[in-house]
């Protein structure tokens, strides 16, 4: 499993790892080893800076530049304060540094092919000001290449965001296991190439210290999926209702395909009667009904699951089918429209929530719903679960999924090609096709984050909405294929 360590988490896990009697010693040299090591197999030997800051992300500095003279590289260290001013294994290592401490300055660019980062790490606690803010611009500044240590100083490890400045490097390396701060932008961005590096912390002490972080990848959610069995039918795949606009009927028209080349067994859409054949032309393979009939299909429990809000319009109407759909405790998937509608009194809608039930929220349709709330995506996501009884998927470049459980998943693809109107319909449409056959909610929505991102990933520029959904096909045979079926032998 991807875990994700909070700082806290990490603090306590080394601390563990030391009573354990693995001395932080030992866990110092191993950190500046990982380092070194990654310099190794990306620089040629060059002119090193160290830049060493006064806690222990100063102390790995010492460490690297250390291993790399030893090894033959012209290395400078700068260190900002005294030596005398280092404790516990920061001073040790300052003591085995045999080359000159410099004071930590601008001058220590100059010159430089290569900087290390070790100003400051997990234990960035202000906005980095002053003198030391203009050493961070004169690294951003200067052509060096920039390895960070454990974190880019000025990047909060929890959040992601910058604290004052902060350095913009072309690779961090961290230790154990990453932050959400090398995943959550920007501070994913300022990581540049991100290496997690085993520095001897036991795999049981991060275990017991039960991370509910992750990195979205198919290892949280593969063995999860719902594959159709040998004589399976289309029912066993599930019946979505997808409730269409009247008007702007594209957007339930993306989501309904993407449920369906999701696994969805069977679609009906149901709209307003003028809009129907809109929805039956463009997509023979769905079923359509006059929306009068909602409330009656939802006694056929059949009806497994129901999508609503891309395209469906804000007010009453769109309201009071929500909260129908809700209080049948039904699989729910709701989207823009279905959000907005309940901008002026979220409570009506957190009160309705009784089955699986995922919110998929942009900033702007996530701040209309749960105002109050301000931090890093994660502890918003978290919170808005918990508050509402939904999985809520925040998205953007670093989409975050949080079940009310406190679980978290962070995307990490890279996928600007996603920013492109009706993307947000097709995640919809692929999340509540995953939901009808039987997936896990969590499982389910980080699925569905993680085959859009890939989607967007693989086909790159050019992209448009309708591309998504055909997608998906190579992709989901992908994880058939790679072994999760049991009964998937041809005979
Ligand atoms: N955990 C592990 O397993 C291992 C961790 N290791 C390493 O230890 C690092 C964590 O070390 P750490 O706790 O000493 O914190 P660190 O980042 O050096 O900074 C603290 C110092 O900075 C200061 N300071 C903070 N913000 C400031 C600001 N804006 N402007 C000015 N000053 C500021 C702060 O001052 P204070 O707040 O006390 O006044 C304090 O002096 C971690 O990132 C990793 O590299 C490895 O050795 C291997 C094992
Ligand atoms: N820069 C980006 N990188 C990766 N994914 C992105 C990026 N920008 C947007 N997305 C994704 O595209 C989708 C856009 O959804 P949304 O804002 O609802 O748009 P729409 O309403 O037009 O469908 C979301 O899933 C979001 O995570
Ligand atoms: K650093």
């Amino acid at each position: 499993m991807s875990e994700i360590l909070t700082i806290a988490q990490m603090y306590e896990a080394d601390k563990q790892t030391i009573a354990n009697g693995l001395p932080g010693e030992v866990l110092m040299e191993n950190a500046g080893h990982a380092v070194v090591d990654a310099i190794l197999a990306r620089f040629q030997p060059c002119s090193v800076s160290v830049l060493c800051g006064p806690g222990n992300n100063g102390g790995d500095g010492f460490v690297v530049a250390r291993l790399l003279r030893a090894r033959g590289w012209n290395v400078r260290l700068g260190l900002m304060g005294e030596v005398a001013g280092l404790g516990g294994d920061a001073a040790l290592n300052a003591r085995k540094w045999t080359g000159a401490t410099e004071r930590l300055s601008a001058a220590l660019i100059v010159g430089a092919e290569l900087v290390v980062d070790c100003i400051f790490g997990a234990g960035l606690a202000r906005d980095i000001e002053g003198d030391i803010a203009d050493i961070v611009h004169a690294v951003n500044d200067s052509s060096a290449k920039v390895v960070a240590v454990d974190m880019p100083s000025g990047v909060d490890g929890m959040s992601g965001q910058v604290r004052g400045v902060a350095i913009d490097a072309d690779v961090t390396v961290t230790f154990c296991r990453a932050k959400p701060g090398h995943y959550l932008l920007p501070g994913r961005a300022l990581c540049g190439e991100r290496v997690v590096a085993d520095i001897g912390i036991p795999d049981a002490i991060v275990a017991a210290l039960k991370p509910d972080i992750y990195l979205n990848t198919p290892r949280l959610w593969a063995d999860h999926i719902v594959w159709p069995g040998l004589a399976g039918h289309k029912y066993h795949r599930g019946h979505v209702l997808a409730l269409g606009g009247a008007q702007t009927t594209g957007a339930m028209r993306l989501a309904a395909r993407a449920a369906r080349r999701a696994g969805a067994g069977l679609l009906t859409v149901l709209a307003d009667p003028a809009a129907l054949p809109l929805y039956a032309q463009d997509m023979p393979g769905v079923m359509v009904a006059p929306i009068a009939r909602f409330e009656d299909m939802m006694q056929d429990c059949r009806h497994n699951g129901v999508i609503i809000g891309p395209g469906a319009g804000i007010g009453d109407d769109t309201r009071r089918r929500v909260v129908h759909a809700l209080h049948c405790a039904r699989a729910c998937v709701l989207d823009a429209d279905a959000l907005t509608s309940f901008a002026e009194d979220p409570s009506t809608l957190f009160f309705a929530v009784q089955g699986p039930t995922v919110m998929t929220p942009h900033e702007g349709e996530f701040s209309r719903l749960f105002a109050d709330m301000d931090g890093d995506k994660v502890t918003r996501a978290r919170a808005a679960a918990r508050r509402s009884g939904a999985i809520i998927v925040l998205k953007g470049a670093d989409t975050v999924v949080a079940a009310p459980d406190g679980r978290v998943a962070i995307n990490d693809i890279f996928a600007p090609w996603l920013a492109t109107a009706g993307s947000g319909d097709v995640l919809a449409g692929i999340i509540i096709g995953l939901l009808v056959q039987g997936m896990p909610a969590f499982e389910a929505t980080s699925m569905a984050v993680w085959l859009h991102g890939q989607a967007g990933h693989k086909f790159g520029p050019g992209l448009i909405a309708e591309d998504i959904p055909e997608a998906l096909p190579a992709l989901l045979s992908d994880l058939w294929r790679a072994g999760v079926a049991p009964d998937s032998s041809p005979h």
